[in-house]
């Protein structure tokens, strides 16, 4: 049975999730900052122009949608792993917004890299830097739900 198969595996498939994690969120939280200083310093049209568009579309393809996936799919395997999730508390619900926030933010940050690629960046640095503190609120609330249980 599919249950038995997850709840023998429950451990390898909790660290693959975290890893997984990690490298999502390195990535949440370099992408904006990149976005700062290509906004702020970098003229359009110049080689840096398309030097901050490389790394950007490498950091976002490369990690950023690779480790999402995983993260999601190990996540929904955690999910299914008997006696893990008990939906009657609200750690699962506060966690499951905190994840589709990130999961938003992550299909923004993806919008942008469009804009900044087109040259239509209508979002200032300051903007990018508020937008930076998303991911830190989400992951607060994320984690706390995870392992407090409230
Ligand atoms: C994307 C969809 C996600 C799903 C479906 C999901 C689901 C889960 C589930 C069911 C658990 C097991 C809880 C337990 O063993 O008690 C778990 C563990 C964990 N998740 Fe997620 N998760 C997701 C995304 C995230 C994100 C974005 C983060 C961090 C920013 C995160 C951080 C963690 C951590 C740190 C643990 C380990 C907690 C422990 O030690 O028990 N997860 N996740």
């Amino acid at each position: 049975m599919i249950g038995d198969f997850l709840a023998e595996w429950y451990p390898w498939t909790k660290a693959l999730h975290i890893i997984s994690v990690v490298s999502w969120m390195a990535g949440l939280f370099y992408l904006p900052r990149l976005f700062v200083y290509h906004v702020e310093v970098v003229p359009k049209g110049t080689e840096t122009d398309v030097l901050f568009q490389t790394m950007e579309r490498r950091l976002l393809r490369a990690i950023m949608n690779p480790a999402m996936i995983a993260t999601w799919l190990f996540g929904l395997a955690l999910v299914f792993t008997p006696g893990i999730v008990v939906w009657s508390e609200i750690w699962p619900w506060s966690k499951t917004v905190g994840v589709l926030g990130m999961t938003w933010f992550h299909h923004w940050l993806g919008l942008r890299r469009k804009d900044l690629l087109r040259g239509s960046n209508s979002v200032t640095g300051r903007q990018y830097r508020i937008m930076n503190e998303v991911p830190t609120l989400l992951l607060l609330l994320i984690v706390f739900s995870v392992v407090v249980k409230f």
